[in-house]
C-alpha cells in the first residue's frame, strides 16, 4: 500500500535501532522506499548484514553499524559517523528491546535491569547522543517504540512494563523540554504482533494458561494481530510534516485492543488476570 507522497523522505537521514528484524526492519524499509538514507543499528552483525542486502535488494539506501544502546560510548561514537557520513540525523528511531516473560516473585535484579538498560536506558543513550547535532540542525524528529497502553499493567513483563513506561515520561519531557528547538518527540505502541520476538515474548516459559496470539486477535475490535507495516505506516506518518504539530503522543498501533474492556472481561484476558492462575486473583 503506498499512502505516501514519494519521495516524502528524500534527503532525509532516518537512524533506526534494533532495524535488522521485525517491526524495526518494516520501518528501515517503509522509511526508505519513500527515499530515506537508512542507518540501522543494533549488537549482531550477521543481522545487520542480512538485512542491508533485503534492504539494497529492494532499492533502499541502507548503511549498517553495530551498536549495543546499553553502552553510552558506542552510542556516541556511532551517532558521530552518521553524522561524519550524513551531516545530519532527521529522525531516530528508538525500536531496540529486549522482553520475555517472568513472573514478578522470581523476576533476578539482573533480569530486570537488563531490559531496563536496553528500553530505557538505550532510548536515553541515543536520544541523548542525537539531539545536540538536531539542535544544531534545527531541528529532528524522534520517535519512541513503546507499547500500547504501558500503564495498563502487563503481568510476567514488569521490567518491560516498568521500560516502557519511563519511555512514555521521557517522551512527553523530551516533547517540552525540546520543542522550542524544533524537535518532535513522540511514541508509537505497536499492540501484539507476531514477529519472531513477539512470539517467544508471549509464549516462552510460560506454564499456564499458554497466552496465544489468537486470543489476543479475539479481543482485539478490528479482529486481527498488527503487522509490523501498521507500525512502520504509522511512524511514516508520525516523522514528516503532516505530523509537524504533533509532539508528546503516545499513538497506539493496536486495533483498538488497549480500549477498556467490560469488567465481565476481565477474568479471561491473559494481560489482566495473573499469569499464574487464569482465574486470576487480582
Ligand atoms: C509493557 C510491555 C509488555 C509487553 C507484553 C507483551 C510481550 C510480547 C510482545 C513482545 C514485545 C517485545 O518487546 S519484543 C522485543 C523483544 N526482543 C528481544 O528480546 C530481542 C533481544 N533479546 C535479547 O537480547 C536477549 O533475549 C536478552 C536476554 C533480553 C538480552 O540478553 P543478554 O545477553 O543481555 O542477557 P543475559 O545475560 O542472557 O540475561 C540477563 C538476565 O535475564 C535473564 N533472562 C534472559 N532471557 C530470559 C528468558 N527468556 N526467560 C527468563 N529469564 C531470562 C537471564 O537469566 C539473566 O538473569 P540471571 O539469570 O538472574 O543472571
Ligand atoms: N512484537 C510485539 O508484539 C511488540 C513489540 N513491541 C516493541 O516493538 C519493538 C520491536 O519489537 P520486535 O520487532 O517484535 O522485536 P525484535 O526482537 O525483532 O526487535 C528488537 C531489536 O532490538 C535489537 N536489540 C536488542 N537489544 C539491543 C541492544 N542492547 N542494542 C542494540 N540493539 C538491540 C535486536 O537486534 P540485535 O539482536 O542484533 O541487537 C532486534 O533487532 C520493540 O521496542 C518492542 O518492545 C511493543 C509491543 C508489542
Amino acid at each position: 500500500m503506498r499512502c505516501f507522497a514519494e519521495g516524502l523522505y528524500n534527503s532525509r537521514t532516518v537512524v533506526i535501532t534494533g532495524g535488522a528484524t521485525g517491526i524495526g526492519f518494516a520501518m528501515a524499509r517503509a522509511f526508505g522506499s519513500y527515499g530515506a538514507q537508512v542507518v540501522i543499528v543494533s549488537r549482531k552483525e550477521e543481522r545487520l548484514a542480512a538485512a542491508e542486502r533485503r534492504l539494497r535488494g529492494l532499492g533502499v539506501e541502507a548503511e549498517t553499524m553495530v551498536c549495543d544502546v546499553r553502552d553510552e560510548a558506542q552510542v556516541k561514537r556511532v551517532v558521530e559517523q552518521v553524522v561524519d557520513r550524513f551531516a545530519a540525523v532527521d529522525v531516530l528511531v528508538n525500536n531496540a528491546a529486549a522482553n520475555f516473560w517472568s513472573p514478578a516473585e522470581s523476576m533476578s535484579a539482573r533480569s530486570f535491569r537488563t531490559v531496563v538498560e536496553v528500553d530505557l536506558y538505550g532510548t536515553f543513550h541515543c536520544a541523548r547522543a542525537v539531539v545536540p547535532h538536531m539542535i544544531d540542525q534545527g531541528g529532528g524528529c524522534i520517535l519512541n517504540v513503546t507499547t500500547t497502553d504501558p500503564h495498563r499493567g502487563f503481568p510476567g513483563f514488569a521490567h518491560a512494563a516498568a521500560a516502557k513506561s519511563g519511555v512514555l515520561g521521557l517522551t512527553t519531557t523530551w516533547a517540552r523540554e525540546w520543542g522550542h528547538h524544533g524537535i518532535r518527540v513522540n511514541s508509537i505502541g505497536p499492540g501484539p504482533t507476531p514477529t519472531e520476538a513477539g512470539l517467544n515474548g508471549m509464549t516462552v516459559g510460560r506454564p499456564d494458561h499458554p497466552p496465544s496470539f489468537e486470543i489476543q486477535m479475539r479481543r482485539t475490535p478490528l479482529g486481527r494481530l498488527a503487522t509490523p507495516d501498521d507500525t512502520a505506516s504509522a511512524a511514516l506518518f508520525l516523522c514528516s510534516d503532516a505530523a509537524s504539530f504533533i509532539t508528546g503522543v503516545n499513538l497506539s498501533v493496536d486495533g483498538g485492543i488497549s480500549l477498556p474492556v467490560p469488567s465481565g472481561d476481565l477474568q479471561s484476558d491473559p494481560f489482566i488476570a495473573s499469569p499464574r492462575t487464569p482465574q486470576g486473583d487480582d
